[in-house]
């Protein structure tokens, strides 16, 4: 039996009768391809990529697997409709803390139609995907204070201005309620630091995307996610990429947009680190 993700943070959500992705039990996520070109490219970029031996396996770990396009009950009720099935990303984690960062400081890109062309330029001047090279999309936070999860609304994360999203950052790796005014960023070195944290993962994505010239990942989005189940000694963080509806080839082109986004990104992420660490070091 498929249902609604649980911890779904943006993009088209399967509710109030409207087509969004479903999960199963098995780890599984179903993603139904949009009616238009958006569904075929992504489904075609999976297919390209997944069979891609010029793609170094440890690359491979940063997407979600993918087991091919099936025909599932959709979420709407307008019967079977075809869906990619990818690995679900945040099964097995009980209390994740997730958020999506879509990359890159434009998320249209050449040959687009005027339409599509104007709603991004919009979107991308009114939130820091033009100043930063990135935006978060969406966040959802376990609140250990309160013991439950915090999702701010869709139109105040797109309306942060860098501070806004320094302060997301901030209150993803803190212990403190979500409602004090500084977060204390006490999991920052276990979440964001660390061998196999957030910012070494990020830095071996940055190195492929030095000289990987196979694809360009226009709107695409860096999904975080991190477990604050007690009892359970490590974050497990991990980062992937998610959503490739926008994917072109490469045609042998540094992916400039993607991979400046990325620094960016990178530059907040260690920025963090570094000033929970001298924050910890002078005991405040
Ligand atoms: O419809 P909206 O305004 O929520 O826009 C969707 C975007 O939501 P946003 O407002 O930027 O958080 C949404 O962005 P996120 O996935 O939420 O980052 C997508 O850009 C989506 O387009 P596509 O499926 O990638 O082609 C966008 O959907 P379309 O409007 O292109 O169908
Ligand atoms: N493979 C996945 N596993 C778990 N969650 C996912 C996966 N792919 C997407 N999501 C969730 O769905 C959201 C929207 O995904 P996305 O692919 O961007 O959809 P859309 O094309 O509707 O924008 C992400 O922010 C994330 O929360």
């Amino acid at each position: 039996m498929l249902k609604v993700p649980e911890h779904q943070v943006a993009g088209h959500i399967a509710k109030d009768g409207r087509l969004g992705p479903l999960v199963d039990d098995q780890g599984r996520f179903f993603k139904p391809l949009q009616g238009d070109a958006r569904g075929e490219n992504e489904a075609k970029f999976y297919e390209s990529f997944s069979s891609n031996k010029n793609v170094p396996d440890h690359i491979h770990g940063y997407f979600p697997v993918y087991h091919g396009v099936q025909l599932v009950e959709a979420s709407d009720g307008s019967g079977k409709l075809p869906h990619m099935v990818l690995e679900d990303v945040v099964s097995g984690y009980v209390k994740p803390s997730v958020m999506d960062v879509k990359i890159g400081s434009r998320t249209w890109y050449p040959d687009v139609s005027e339409e599509y062309f104007n709603k991004c330029i919009k979107k991308d001047r009114a939130t820091t995907t033009v100043s930063l090279g990135f935006r978060v999309s969406g966040l959802k936070i376990f609140d250990r204070q309160e013991s439950r999860f915090w999702r701010p609304d869709k139109r105040v994360v797109l309306a942060y201005k860098a501070d806004g999203a320094r302060t997301a950052l901030r209150k993803f790796v803190s212990s403190n309620s979500v409602a004090d005014s500084i977060p204390d960023c006490a999991f920052a070195s276990e979440v964001y630091g660390g061998s196999n944290g957030i910012l070494a993962q990020l830095l071996g994505l940055k190195a492929w995307f030095e000289t990987q010239t196979l694809y360009h990942f226009n709107s695409c989005s860096i999904l975080m996610v991190y477990e604050n189940e007690s009892g359970d000694d490590a974050p497990r963080a991990r980062v992937k990429l998610v959503d490739f509806a926008h994917v072109l080839d490469g045609n042998g082109v540094i992916d400039h947009n993607f991979f400046g986004g990325l620094c960016s990104f990178i530059k907040f992420i260690q920025d963090i680190l570094e000033s929970s660490e001298n924050c910890c070091e002078n005991g405040h």
